[in-house]
């Protein structure tokens, strides 16, 4: 087991609750198996980041499917929106003589950081080691809780499948599934198979003429001018441009996965 989660996994006995932080756009995929083996020891609330990137019908629906399985849910963009729900729901569970003990958990780029500083202000407020809480950790103070910092957790036993649907999303890198050009024609598959290619149209007014991926690419390539000498297109180039595009929200708002469905990557 990696040492960040066995510290974590000695860290649980003196939480009184986990947070769990997952993506809008995908709330199963960036699910982490090491918090779910957690859940039934521990209450797990969910926060889903980037609202702001995602459908905002699908994301109400995965706030009503993780409320009616009984676990707490919140959505936030968290570059822009105040945390006060949340912020007033955990100080509600205050213990009666201490404050309420918790942990920002989640997979790696997920927004744990940000959701962090959101819930404690500045970071500066360090508090030393708890007793009967294990040593060597930092803690953050909030209104009425403590947070306690804790590593982002990629499972281990997640396959090619998984890791490029992460990348997709900018939630792993490229270099980890075969590069970059590998991986944006891997995204061309996927907008034209689940009808997202309106993004790259609308965005870009590159149309889906029913040519190869390589050559919608390539396309991309000459309309974002990427282009090396004797005008041929860098693909390389066009595929880091579509990648950024498509996982920071700048093609538009998207969710690649829908409550009560089968996630889509475990088929692919
Ligand atoms: N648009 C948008 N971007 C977000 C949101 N939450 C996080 N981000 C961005 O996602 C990136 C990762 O955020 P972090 O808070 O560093 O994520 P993390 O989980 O702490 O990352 P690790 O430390 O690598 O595990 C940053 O570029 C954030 O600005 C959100 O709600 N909306």
């Amino acid at each position: 087991m990696a040492r960040g989660s066995r510290k974590l996994l000695e860290l649980v006995d003196g939480l009184d609750l986990l947070v769990e932080v997952r993506d809008a756009r995908a709330p199963i995929l960036t699910a982490s198996p090491f918090i779910e083996a957690l859940r039934s020891s521990k209450p797990v609330w969910q926060v889903l980041t980037r609202r702001d990137l995602a459908d905002e019908a699908e994301t109400s629906r995965w706030i009503s499917f993780f409320r009616e399985k009984g676990s707490e849910a919140w959505t936030y963009d968290l570059r822009k929106d105040r945390l006060d729900g949340l912020v007033k729901a955990l100080s509600a569970r205050r213990p009666a003589h201490r404050e309420l003990r918790l942990a920002v958990m989640g997979i790696p780029n997920v927004g744990k950081s940000l959701l962090l500083n959101g819930l404690v202000g500045r970071r500066s407020a360090v508090v030393g080691a708890i007793p009967g809480v294990t040593r060597g950790v930092s803690w953050f103070k909030g209104r009425d809780f403590l947070v306690v910092d804790s590593p982002g957790i990629a499972d281990p036993h997640s396959g090619a499948s998984v890791h490029r649907w992460l990348a997709w999303i900018g939630c792993s890198r490229p270099e980890v599934i075969g590069g970059t050009e590998v991986l944006a024609l891997g995204l061309i598959g996927l907008l034209r198979r689940r009808g997202l290619w309106r993004l790259v149209e609308t965005s870009w007014g590159v149309g889906d003429g029913g040519e190869s991926d390589e050559a919608l690419l390539e396309a991309i390539g000459r309309r974002l001018g990427c282009l090396v000498r004797g005008g041929v297109v860098d693909l390389s180039q066009a595929g880091k441009r579509l990648l950024d595009a498509f996982s920071t929200g700048r093609l538009g708002r998207f969710t690649l996965e829908t409550p009560g469905e089968a996630p889509p990557w475990r088929d692919v």
